[in-house]
């Protein structure tokens, strides 16, 4: 008999999907490829290899997709104007957990839930003792992430519960969904950044009678990703520029746009919530020693995977701030403050994860939501 997902949802999702096997993205052929990618024997062989290495296999990044269309289904229909970020937060989080059936660093949650609020577009989660409640006019950026064995689901939708910013919301949806149509192997993302500028801006919202057009904001980007590294080095843009790098077979993308109503540029903005090890970090002597025993709690707790403060107030860490910022100082840690346009400005995002297969291109956040 099918198991069913509890509402909250508590059911660890191998508990239904007891076989093992996890329901394939959406597949889309890369472009003016003729099929040859599909049809190549030496792909397909590629790829055979990939679904056995317990490490490459698409099982896990395909579970922690599963776990994400699971928790942001309830989560859509619980999150509601009236409550605060930090239930908010710990709703999607404990969801998570239970889904992915949580085990130190073997899967968890893949780093900190963003809750960035109107004009911030990024990077904001509520720290403790945040007392900020959801209101009706909000546009909110929902970006949280699962990973399963280091492979990282990373796809994020923004809600809103009025109309006045629908049009925003349509943009970058169908910004996004340029970027993930028009990635594949050998794209250059310069060209990329292009083709979801052309999108962005071919709308505008209007707001109590004033026209605003929709900008892609140009200082940030979507990411490959990596095994426990949430950034990967190459970044999507989100304007035409001359960057030649190519997407290549075998990578992961965060494909991800952003559309403001204001500059269409994000400032660090407020107190800082999201922190990560920086992963070739210099190994430099700590002399503080509260900071040497932080940075064996953070190793040991998230390895290179994105923190915040709630997760270090969670494992026991508390009186940390100031061996944080020593770590921060010393280039162990880097500081990812929340990121934000002009106040007055509408943000909106949405993102998916993406495969470059060797045959075929996987959208493997893909739900019947976005
Ligand atoms: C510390 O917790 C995190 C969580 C996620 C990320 C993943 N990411 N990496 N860069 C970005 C992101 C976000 C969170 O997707 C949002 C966009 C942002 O783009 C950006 O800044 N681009 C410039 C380099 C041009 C990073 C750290
Ligand atoms: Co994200």
């Amino acid at each position: 008999k099918k198991v069913e997902q509890s509402d909250p949802p508590r059911t660890g999702i191998s508990k239904i999907f007891v076989n093992g096997v996890y329901p394939e993205g959406e597949t889309q052929p890369y472009k003016d490829d003729n099929a040859w990618r599909i049809t190549s024997e030496e792909k397909r062989h590629m790829e055979k290899i990939a679904m056995e290495d317990p490490e490459l296999t698409y099982q896990n990044i395909r579970r922690a997709a599963e776990v994400h269309r699971q928790v942001r289904h309830y989560t859509r229909k619980y999150i509601r104007p009236g409550m605060s970020l930090t239930e908010i937060a710990e709703y999607i989080e404990n969801g998570t957990r239970a889904l992915v059936e949580e085990n130190g660093l073997e899967c968890g949650v893949g780093f900190p839930t963003g809750l960035s609020l109107n004009n911030c577009a990024a990077h904001f989660t509520p720290n403790a003792g945040d007392t900020t409640i959801l209101k009706s006019g909000d546009v909110l950026k929902v970006d949280f992430g699962v990973h399963v064995k280091g492979r990282i689901l990373d796809s994020a939708f923004t809600l809103t519960w009025e109309p006045t910013y629908d049009k925003l919301v349509e943009a970058v949806k169908a910004a996004t969904d340029t970027g993930v149509k028009e990635a594949g192997i050998d794209v250059r993302l310069g060209d990329l950044a292009g083709y979801i500028q052309e999108t962005m801006e071919s709308y505008e919202v209007e707001v109590n009678g004033k026209v605003f057009p929709v900008k892609p904001i140009e200082n940030l980007s979507g990411h490959s990703i990596g095994v426990y590294q949430i950034h990967g080095g190459k970044s999507v843009l989100l304007v035409k520029n001359g960057d030649q790098t190519k997407m290549e077979e075998g990578d992961y993308f965060a494909i991800e746009t952003f559309g403001s109503t204001g500059r269409g540029r994000v400032v660090e903005s407020g107190d800082c919530s999201h922190y990560a090890k920086i992963i070739n970090a210099p190994r430099v002597p700590i002399r503080l020693t509260s900071a040497k025993s932080l940075l064996k709690s953070i190793t040991t707790n998230f390895g290179t995977l994105p923190f915040c403060r709630r997760y270090l107030d969670r494992v026991g860490e508390s009186k940390y701030l100031l061996a944080l910022n020593h770590l921060v100082q010393q280039g162990i840690v880097q500081d990812y403050p929340p990121l934000c346009d002009a106040l007055g400005a509408m943000t909106a995002q949405f993102e998916h994860t993406i495969l470059l297969r060797p045959t075929v291109k996987e959208i493997v956040s893909r739900g019947d939501d976005y």
